[in-house]
C-alpha cells in the first residue's frame, strides 16, 4: 500500500539550472527484462536496472511464483527461473507492467496466483487481456468490472494459438501477452482490432526484447504480431537510463535557460529518443547528443506546439506543464487513453493548471493549454508520479508550488525529491 503523504514544497531556480544527471534504468526496461528473464531456459543477470517501486514489487511477484531474483547488489541484479508455482499473491502496487505483463504469465504458473494493488490500481483497464487471456482458455475469477481484484487459475501451461484483443485503451495488453507467448505450446498470432494502439515505442521495445533472448517474432503486418513457441535465452541485459524519467529534469533546463547532460546514454536507444527530440526542439530547445550523453539546452524561448502525443502518451503531464510555461498556446492531443493511467491524467491535468492560474480546455483525448501568470497554489498529485514531475518543473518558475504527495514519485525514481533539490540548487 502507498506511503502516507508526504507534502512538499517544489523548489524554485534563482537562474540557469545546468548540470549532469545520472538516472537509473528505464522502468519499461526493467520490467521486461525481468519477465523475459524469469521464462528463460537460464539465469540472467540485469545490469543498471531500475531500483523503484514497480520495478521492486515485479521481482517480489516473480519471487512469489518461484523465480530466484537477488536484488542485493544495487547494479546487477540476478535471476534463475525455476519452476513457476502458486498458490501466490501478487501486490501490483500501481504499475501498469505488473497488472498487464504477470497474468499471462500466471496462466503458465502451476496454481492460482492472485492480483490486488492500490485503490488508484483498481480503476486501471484490464477486460481486454482478460477477455484474450479466457479466448485462450485461461481461466480467471475477476471482479465485476473486470478490473482488480483478480485470480488466475494458472494450468502450468497455455495452449496459444490465434487471438485477438483491443489494444486501444494501453499498448501494455499487447505487450503482456507477447512477453510470454513463446512459451504458449502453440506460441501466438495477436490481431489487435479496434482504434489505434498507443505507445508504438513501447511496441517495438517489446518485440526488440523479445529477439534479443531468442524468440522469433513476425511484425510485418500492421496491428498483427506472431511470436512463434520457442525458448528464450538466459543473457545479461543492460537497461538505459529512463527517458521518461529524464523528462522533468531536460525540462529544467528547458524552463530556467540552462542545460541538463543525461550521462550515460547510449548510441542507440530502444526508448523514443528521436520523438522526444522532436518535441522538445519544437517548444524551443536544442537537443544534442556527445560522448557525454544526451544534453538538452534552454535557448530563453519556450514556444506553444500543436502535438500528437499518443506515442509519448506517459510523457503529456511534464510537456503539458512546459506548455503552461510557453509564450503562447498549445494544443496536447491524442492521448484519450492516458485517462486510464496512474489517474485520469487529462482530468487531473486540467485541475490543477486551472488552479495555477492556466487557461484549460479539456477534450476527450487531450487539452488546449493557454498560458496565463501563474501562482503558487497547492498540487494535487492524485498518486501519480508524473504529476509530481509536472508540479516540479512549474515550481522552478513560480514561488509556492504545494505538492501535495511527492511521496508517489517512488513509482519510478524514489530519489526524485533529493535530485530536483540538489538540481535547484545548482541554478
Ligand atoms: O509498456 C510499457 O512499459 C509502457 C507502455 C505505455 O503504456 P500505455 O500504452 O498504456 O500508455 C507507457 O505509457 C507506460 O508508462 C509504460
Ligand atoms: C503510464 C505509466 O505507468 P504504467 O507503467 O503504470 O502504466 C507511467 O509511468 O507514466
Amino acid at each position: 500500500m502507498p506511503a502516507e503523504l508526504r507534502p512538499w514544497l517544489a523548489p524554485s531556480a534563482a537562474g540557469p539550472v545546468t548540470a549532469t544527471v545520472r538516472l537509473p534504468g528505464s522502468k519499461s526496461m526493467t520490467a521486461r527484462a525481468l519477465v523475459l528473464a524469469a521464462l528463460a531456459d537460464g539465469p540472467s543477470v540485469i545490469e543498471a536496472p531500475l531500483r523503484a517501486r514497480d520495478t521492486t514489487l515485479m521481482a517480489a511477484a516473480l519471487r512469489a511464483i518461484g523465480v530466484a531474483v537477488d536484488t542485493s547488489d544495487d547494479d546487477r541484479w540476478r535471476v534463475e527461473p525455476g519452476p513457476l508455482r502458486g498458490p501466490a499473491t501478487v501486490d501490483v502496487g500501481l504499475a501498469g507492467t505488473i497488472m498487464r505483463f504477470l497474468p499471462p504469465l500466471a496462466g503458465l504458473v502451476d496454481g492460482p496466483v492472485e492480483f490486488d494493488g492500490d485503490p488508484h490500481a483498481r480503476n486501471r483497464p484490464l477486460r481486454p487481456i482478460i477477455e484474450t487471456l479466457r479466448s485462450l482458455g485461461v481461466t480467471i475469477e475477476a471482479s465485476a468490472s473486470d478490473g482488480l481484484p483478480l485470480t488466475v487459475h494458472g494450468a502450468g501451461l497455455i495452449e496459444g494459438g490465434e487471438a485477438v484483443v483491443d489494444a486501444s485503451g494501453s499498448s501494455q495488453f499487447v505487450s503482456g501477452l507477447l512477453l510470454s507467448a513463446a512459451r504458449f505450446t502453440k506460441g501466438l498470432t495477436l490481431r489487435h482490432q479496434g482504434p489505434p494502439v498507443p505507445s508504438a515505442p513501447h511496441l517495438r521495445m517489446t518485440t526488440h526484447m523479445l529477439r534479443a533472448a531468442g524468440a522469433v517474432v513476425d511484425e510485418s503486418v500492421p496491428d498483427t504480431w506472431v511470436v512463434e513457441p520457442g525458448p528464450l535465452r538466459g543473457r545479461t541485459w543492460t537497461i538505459e537510463p529512463d527517458l521518461s524519467g529524464a523528462l522533468p529534469f531536460f525540462a529544467a533546463a528547458m524552463v530556467t535557460g540552462g542545460a541538463v547532460t543525461l550521462a550515460g546514454w547510449p548510441e542507440a536507444s530502444w526508448q523514443p529518443v528521436e520523438q522526444l527530440s522532436a518535441l522538445l526542439t519544437e517548444l524551443g530547445a536544442e537537443v544534442t547528443r556527445t560522448g557525454d550523453g544526451l544534453t538538452v539546452r534552454g535557448t530563453g524561448t519556450l514556444r506553444g506546439i500543436t502535438a500528437d502525443l499518443s506515442e509519448v502518451s506517459e510523457m503529456t503531464p511534464v510537456l503539458a506543464a512546459l506548455a503552461a510555461l510557453a509564450d503562447g498556446p498549445s494544443e496536447l492531443r491524442g492521448v484519450e487513453h492516458i485517462r486510464g493511467h496512474e489517474t485520469d491524467r487529462i482530468a487531473a491535468l486540467a485541475a490543477e493548471l486551472t488552479t495555477l492560474g492556466a487557461g484549460i480546455t479539456e477534450f476527450p483525448d487531450g487539452l488546449r493549454i493557454e498560458p496565463r501568470p501563474l501562482r503558487g497554489a497547492s498540487f494535487e498529485t492524485y498518486a501519480d508520479h508524473r504529476m509530481a514531475h509536472a508540479a516540479a518543473v512549474i515550481g522552478l518558475a513560480v514561488q509556492g508550488v504545494q505538492v501535495t504527495d511527492v511521496g508517489c514519485t517512488s513509482k519510478t525514481l524514489p530519489e526524485f525529491p533529493e535530485l530536483w533539490a540538489g538540481l535547484a540548487a545548482r541554478s
